[in-house]
């Protein structure tokens, strides 16, 4: 694992937009193609403003597939729709062509919405191992990263796939791959910061007992990947040296 700590959040965006581009460049020259899994919430919209703007030109963006980590069961016009975020900070400055973008069809049902959209990603990789070459995750103030929240379902989930999840503090359904699909993936990314994060920050990587159930980002360990944090000062104010 490699913490990379930044003194500022345009600092982390920055730099995180240029491992991204270097990623998306081996993957194309590799495969001419670019399996790029996205997360949701609010961390993300700066560094996707970044990655639409100032590296518009840097990597032919026509190759890149975009996918989502996770989805709120809403509509997908509702402000709460991680792909509505991407659209408007990404996708449309983008121009990205609509069959590039594998969203979460949350007019289904939750179990039927994570089954189509495991359907979607089996039929993008051939029925094959599903290794996504990127995977950007986030990660709440109770530790939940994608919607793996502490004390659900998908913290035991075993299975390498998308499922849906209740969750009871939030009232609500959400869809998201689970653990063992996203530590297939070739490189796995958190993007963390702020003061609120700290706390969850010191349990999840500062602490060496493991409890997943409280902590579930600590499930995150690719296989045979990488795996990076992105962080600010403030998100790591709490960890040991
Ligand atoms: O609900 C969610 O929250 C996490 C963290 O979001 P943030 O607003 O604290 O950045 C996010 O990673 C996940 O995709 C999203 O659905």
């Amino acid at each position: 694992m490699n913490l990379l700590i930044y003194k500022t959040q345009e600092e982390l965006n920055q730099d995180l937009a240029d491992y991204i581009i270097k990623v998306a460049e081996f993957s194309i020259e590799e495969n001419d193609r670019f399996n790029f899994v996205l997360t949701g919430g609010s961390s993300p919209k700066e560094l996707y403003k970044t990655l639409s703007s100032e590296c518009k030109d840097r990597i032919d963006w026509e190759k890149v597939y975009f996918f989502f980590g996770d989805e709120r069961n809403v509509p997908a016009n509702d402000k709460d729709y991680n792909g509505l975020m991407a659209k408007q900070t990404l996708f449309d400055p983008l121009g990205t062509a609509e069959d590039h973008i594998f969203y979460v069809n949350t007019s289904l049902p939750p179990e039927e919405a994570a089954k189509a959209y495991k359907a979607s990603i089996d039929a993008h990789f051939n029925n094959e191992e599903i290794i996504f070459d990127f995977i950007l995750l986030g990660m709440g103030d109770d530790a939940h990263t994608a919607s793996i929240f502490p004390h659900t379902t998908l913290v035991g989930a075993k299975e390498e796939t998308v499922l849906s999840v209740y969750v009871e503090k939030l009232k609500t359904y959400r869809i998201s791959l689970t653990a063992p699909l996203i530590n297939q993936a070739d490189n796995v990314a958190f993007l963390v910061f702020g003061e609120n994060k700290a706390e969850a920050i010191k349990n999840v990587i500062g602490n060496e007992t493991k409890d997943f159930d409280t902590y579930p980002s600590q499930l995150i360990d690719p296989i045979d990947g990488k795996l990076t944090w992105f962080v600010d000062e403030k998100a790591v104010a709490l960890l040991q040296d």
